[in-house]
């Protein structure tokens, strides 16, 4: 469902010399899956995450979500495809002059939804996450936990079929962790979409993915299967990993 097909990305260091982000990397990820992206700091994994959704542009390669050729479209139609992609972020990126209801809404404005369409499918996706109570509440009125789940109903909001997730719950504490994750478990089941996310911690691949892909300085090392809670990482650095863990 989502194929990236020999994408890589560079970017030019202030002495005009090259950095490669991403070496020429292909991955196939299916739909329904929860995919993890995984490895040490400055491995590639934010970048390639904002590959998937052409928040940054490959230099080589193709990224196809749906048999769609992302990188073959013109603004319009990747405005349009960006629709069937939320995204989740660390700091939430929440807008704090706007009231939960009023953020989780601001997707499906942006995208031109019927106004009467608008608030139905708000006070779903807020029963979604478990905040119908708080939907004319601020942002800053809100704990950690309860912003992230505001972040995730506005991925939600459009109906996408696959959900970006980049560290969503390392500003987080276990239990609220917990919580968070229970939550995008629960969107992946009912509503079978993929979700790929970037993390650091190793308890949080465990507990959701079902397989991840582990990078290091750029390069694809492996893609490991998680079962029964266990990731089953072959390569030396998938080793050391998880023994730092
Ligand atoms: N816009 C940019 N311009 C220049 N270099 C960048 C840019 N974005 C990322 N990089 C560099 O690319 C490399 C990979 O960065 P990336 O954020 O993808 O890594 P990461 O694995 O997500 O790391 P972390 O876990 O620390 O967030 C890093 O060395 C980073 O400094």
């Amino acid at each position: 469902m989502i194929i990236l097909d020999n994408i890589s990305k560079k970017y030019q260091n202030r002495d005009k010399s090259w950095f490669t982000a991403v070496e020429p990397t292909h991955l196939t990820i299916e739909q329904g899956e929860i995919f993890g992206l995984m490895g040490y700091s400055g491995a590639g994994k934010s970048t390639l995450l904002r590959l998937i959704n052409l928040l940054e542009r490959p230099d080589t390669g193709k990224v196809l979500i749906d048999k769609q050729d992302l990188t073959a479209m013109n603004e319009a139609q990747l405005r349009q495809a960006r629709q069937q992609i939320g995204m989740v972020f660390q700091q939430f990126n929440l807008l704090s002059n706007r009231t939960v209801a009023e953020n989780v809404a601001f997707p499906l404005e942006i995208a031109g939804w019927q106004p009467e369409k608008i608030a139905p499918r708000v006070a779903e996706c807020l029963e979604i996450v478990g905040l119908t109570e708080r939907a004319g509440h601020y942002p800053a009125q809100l704990s950690g936990g309860q912003k992230q789940r505001v972040g995730i109903a506005r991925a939600l909001a459009p109906n996408p079929s696959v959900i970006l997730a980049d560290e969503p719950t390392s500003a987080l504490d276990p239990i609220t962790t917990r919580s968070v994750l229970a939550c995008l478990k629960e969107i992946n089941e009912r509503f079978n979409v993929t979700i790929v996310m970037v993390t650091h911690e190793m308890s949080v691949i465990r507990k959701l993915c079902h397989r991840t892909a582990l990078l290091h300085q750029g390069k694809l090392l492996e893609v490991a299967e998680v079962k029964d809670g266990v990731i089953l990482a072959q390569s030396e650095i998938g080793q050391e990993l998880l023994r730092d863990d």
